[in-house]
């Protein structure tokens, strides 16, 4: 649905969203939950021409949740680091690795997810730190305000199908996928 403040150009708080009757983009507040047709004041314009440009050519109209529930689903694949929220997994019991070797790490299976020569999902069972590894990642439906924020945006800004670059939250680093 949006992408970071850096990628919008938007101020903090703000995010783009798509109004499916008109069609046409909008921006949304989340903290105060106000909406506007117009970018709100302090948006660095040329950022937001080209974040709009990127998306709304490429891919036609913005992603949404899903038009009943505002929920989506998607898959994950986590490696965590010592700096990890919860620094212990399925997979090891005390995960010792620095951030930038956990980087290094979903960095290659990155690169093997999208040179397809393995999927999301397969790659999860056996490589992810988050307890959803025996679903292949699959974490079910989930609405805004379920996850942490960053998961949360980089999730609601893919369309379905659609694999995310590395995300990095307090639980460590993600790959995800949109499933519905
Ligand atoms: C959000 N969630 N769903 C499951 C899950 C889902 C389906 C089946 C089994 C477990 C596990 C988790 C979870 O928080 N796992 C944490 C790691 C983690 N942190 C997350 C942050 C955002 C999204 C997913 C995340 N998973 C853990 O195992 O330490």
């Amino acid at each position: 649905m949006n992408g970071t403040q850096q990628e919008t150009g938007l101020p903090p708080h703000w995010e783009v969203r798509h109004s499916n009757s008109k069609n046409l983009p909008y921006y949304f507040n989340s903290q105060d939950r106000t909406s506007r047709w117009e970018p709100p004041a302090g948006t660095d314009t040329e950022k937001l021409k080209i974040y709009m440009a990127t998306y709304h050519s490429a891919k036609g109209p913005l992603p949404t949740g899903d038009a009943q529930s505002g929920k989506i689903r998607a898959a994950h694949l986590l490696v965590k680091h010592r700096g990890s929220r919860r620094a212990s997994s399925w997979r090891e019991n005390e995960i010792t690795r620095s951030k930038e070797e956990a980087m290094e790490i979903i960095k290659a299976h990155e690169q093997k997810i999208k040179s397809g020569e393995i999927t999301l999902g397969e790659l999860a069972l056996a490589e992810s730190d988050c307890s959803s590894a025996r679903k292949r990642g699959d974490l079910g439906y989930f609405g805004r305000g379920d996850m942490q924020k960053e998961f949360e945006d980089a999730a609601f800004a893919l369309r379905t199908g659609e694999i995310s670059g590395v995300v990095d939250t307090a639980s460590g680093l993600h790959l995800i996928e949109r499933l519905e």
